[in-house]
């Protein structure tokens, strides 16, 4: 038996094994991925030393966690290939929007222990966030084991399920739009001379040393953003221009869209 079988090795797939081995809470042995895709299966065994398989049946039956880490049009294929490999004692923890627990339970056999995550890429780098919420059939236990191998690449939250969506629009789509900012202030940046590569340097380190600043000190945004004002200066004419194209009503309705189409999904 494996403790955990992550079915699709691609973006997220990866980044939660590679996150769960580099905090050493599974060893190698522990864990099979597998992929539609040979190559793929083939690269990753390489890749972290694990094993894999194109076989997602015979991976799902030999493990007690199964994560499904595919695209959402290919869950309900994945499922009628595992339902009937399942074991009553087995967990499966979907992480794709839209995979309601309702909707998952009615692909599983009665009384089985469900789990949706929402994690996000940072988890690539140990910076994850994902959102955790389980059906009645996970118990205290399973739920604080789910979220010890989840903590191994970065933090975690149990939330309501009505609160998933939007997790989706704040955590798991958020990278895409906070990359847009970093692009933006760095294509500013070489508007006015600089190299592109330093460019990058200076805005991706603002927006993660800003970001650390506020988890670290428990500051809030507004107080940061006075702290930087100064009476007069730079900053708060950036500020105003920003107020005045509408930044922030339009993340929060890029953030409501996102939101709705989760729900939608
Ligand atoms: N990317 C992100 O930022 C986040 C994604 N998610 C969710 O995670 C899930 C995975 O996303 P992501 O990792 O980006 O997707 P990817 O497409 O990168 O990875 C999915 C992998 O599964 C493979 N696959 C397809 N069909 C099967 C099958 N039948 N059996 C086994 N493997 C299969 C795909 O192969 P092929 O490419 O050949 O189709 C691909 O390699 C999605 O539901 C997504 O919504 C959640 C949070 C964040
Ligand atoms: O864009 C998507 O659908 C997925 C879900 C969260 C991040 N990427």
């Amino acid at each position: 038996m494996k403790e955990l079988c992550v079915i699709g090795s691609g973006n997220m797939g990866k980044a939660i094994v590679k996150g769960i081995l580099k905090a050493g809470l599974l060893e190698t042995s522990q864990v099979i991925v597998t992929d539609i895709n040979e190559e793929k299966v083939k690269r990753i065994e390489k890749e972290l030393s694990i094993s894999g398989s194109c076989d997602n049946q015979k991976a799902a039956a030999e493990s007690h966690i199964v994560i499904l880490a595919v695209k959402p049009q290919f869950y309900k294929g994945i499922i009628k290939s595992i339902q009937n490999v399942i074991k009553p004692e087995t967990i499966i923890v979907s992480i794709a929007p839209g995979e309601t627990l309702e909707k998952l339970k009615r692909g599983f056999k009665e009384g089985a222990k469900i789990i949706r995550a929402m994690p996000n890429t940072p988890a690539m780098v140990l910076e994850g966030m994902t959102a955790l919420c389980g059906n009645s059939n996970v118990t205290k236990i399973e739920m604080e084991h789910i979220k010890k191998l989840f903590n191994g690449f970065g933090r975690v939250e149990e939330v309501p399920e009505y609160m998933m969506n939007s997790v989706v629009g704040i955590s798991g789509s958020s990278p895409a739009y906070v990359c847009l900012l970093i692009e933006a202030m760095a294509d500013a940046a070489v508007k006015e001379g600089m190299n592109r590569q330093q460019a990058y340097t200076f805005s991706e380190q603002a927006v993660m040393g800003s970001a650390k600043l506020l988890l670290e000190t428990g500051m809030s945004p507004s107080e940061l953003k006075d702290m930087v004002c100064s009476p007069g200066g730079t900053s708060i004419e950036a500020v105003s221009v920003l107020e005045e194209k509408g930044f922030r009503g339009s993340v929060i309705k890029a953030v409501e869209a996102c939101v709705k189409k989760s729900m939608e999904l």
